[in-house]
């Protein structure tokens, strides 16, 4: 498993946990941790436009090495990059507006018009420098901690090249419209996504990840039925096809608010972790993922952040004590914003050692 272009790992919790083992605490990582809530963060953004920063190896590894550098208590790195890095690779223009977030300036509104996405995908030659941010941040890490590469599913891809940007709150109209309406023109767009998606994470392992998420973000807009139909055989799809040429590389799948799906998720694919965010008990989920090994992560509402200490300590001891500390890897249930304070990171990242060592070492886990 030791890649002989790196240095070895001095960190392996989290991945300990992906394969099942027990652990002596709870690994902690928090999506988003690189971003606008940093100063150093924002200090890069203020000469150069988000997607330079994706598109320069040098910058993408700088930083994602920044919440690294600032809390040596994360357990994982995730690579700085952006779901929409695939719509962009398939020909459509994505633009990032400050304050408002991403703009296709030209949609795929109709199906006629999906002649104008590429594909079959030249995946190495649009997303190179995606694996080569990769490799490098993987040498300036020298083992500190795993990195995590990543992917948008194809639904919130889809629901984003149909809508265009402005998809929170919107109802998602345009984008459901093509699943009631053009079933068979949906299902030919998510299968060209998802062959996309599946080069795009193989290239991120053998560029240098040693673990892979996929966000389906707006998974959670869709009912129990077109989940069903439009997200889960493309999930259960990818991490098929990913595990057939990486068996061992651990993978998580975040499909956000489709806490009914959770269960056909844990049956059905091959997922080592599923994430959850804080619209489920994580007791529930642990029933909901019965009779698999599945891990699980998540969930604590962002909101507890702006809170302060005690309030952070409180919420992550219920948290933990619902997971158990087993068999788990702590986070939120969705990103770090703007507008949260580096304190309340550093507190949620030490309050998860603190109490998932205690906990861990009194046994009182119920997993156990
Ligand atoms: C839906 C989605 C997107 N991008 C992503 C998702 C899935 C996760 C989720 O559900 O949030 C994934 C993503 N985007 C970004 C990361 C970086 C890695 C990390 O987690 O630290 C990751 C994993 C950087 C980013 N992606 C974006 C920023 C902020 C933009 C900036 O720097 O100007 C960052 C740091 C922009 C982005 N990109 C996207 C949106 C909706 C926005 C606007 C959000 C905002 O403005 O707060 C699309």
């Amino acid at each position: 498993m030791s890649d002989q272009r790196f240095a070895e790992l001095k960190n392996d919790l989290i991945l300990r946990v992906c394969r099942g083992e027990k652990v002596e605490r709870t690994p902690v990582w928090i999506m988003r941790q690189a971003g606008r809530y940093l100063p150093e963060f924002k200090e890069v953004r203020a000469d150069v436009d988000f997607f330079t920063v994706c598109r320069n190896p040098e910058l993408a590894c700088k930083v994602t090495l920044q919440p690294i550098d600032r809390f040596p208590g994360l357990d994982a790195a995730i690579i700085f990059s952006d779901i929409l890095v695939i719509p962009q690779a398939m020909g459509l223009e994505v633009q990032m507006i400050p304050g408002k977030g991403p703009h296709f300036p030209d949609p795929v509104r109709e199906p006629s018009e999906m002649s104008r996405v590429k594909y079959p995908v030249d995946i190495k030659k649009e997303l190179q420098y995606v694996f080569d941010a990769i490799t490098l941040t993987r040498q300036r890490l020298e083992g500190r901690v795993p990195l995590i590469g990543f992917s948008g599913a194809p639904w919130t891809l889809l629901s984003y090249c149909i809508e265009g940007g402005g998809i929170s709150g919107s109802g998602m109209n345009h984008a459901k419209l093509w699943l009631y309406k053009y079933k068979e023109e949906s299902h030919r767009f998510l299968k060209m996504l998802t062959d996309t998606v599946v080069g795009y994470l193989i290239g991120q392992v053998d560029a240098g990840a040693q673990l892979l998420q996929v966000f389906d973000s707006w998974s959670g807009d869709l009912s129990p039925d077109l989940f069903d139909e439009y997200c889960l055989p493309y999930l259960v799809d990818i991490a098929k096809r990913v595990k057939e040429v990486h068996p061992t590389i651990p993978m998580i799948c975040f499909a956000k608010g489709s806490n009914f799906g959770l269960t056909k998720l844990a049956q059905l694919s091959q997922y080592d972790v599923l994430g959850i965010d804080w619209t489920i008990e994580p007791k529930v989920a642990r029933e909901f993922v019965a009779g698999t090994n599945k891990v699980l992560q998540g969930n604590m509402d962002p909101a507890v952040m702006f809170a302060g200490q005690e309030v952070i300590d409180r919420e992550v001891e219920r948290m933990i004590n619902s997971f158990g500390t087993q068999r788990y890897i702590a986070n939120l249930g969705h990103g770090m914003q703007p507008s949260m304070t580096i304190d309340s990171a550093a507190n949620f990242i030490s309050s998860v050692h603190n109490i998932s060592t205690r906990l861990a070492s009194e046994k009182v886990n119920k997993q156990e």
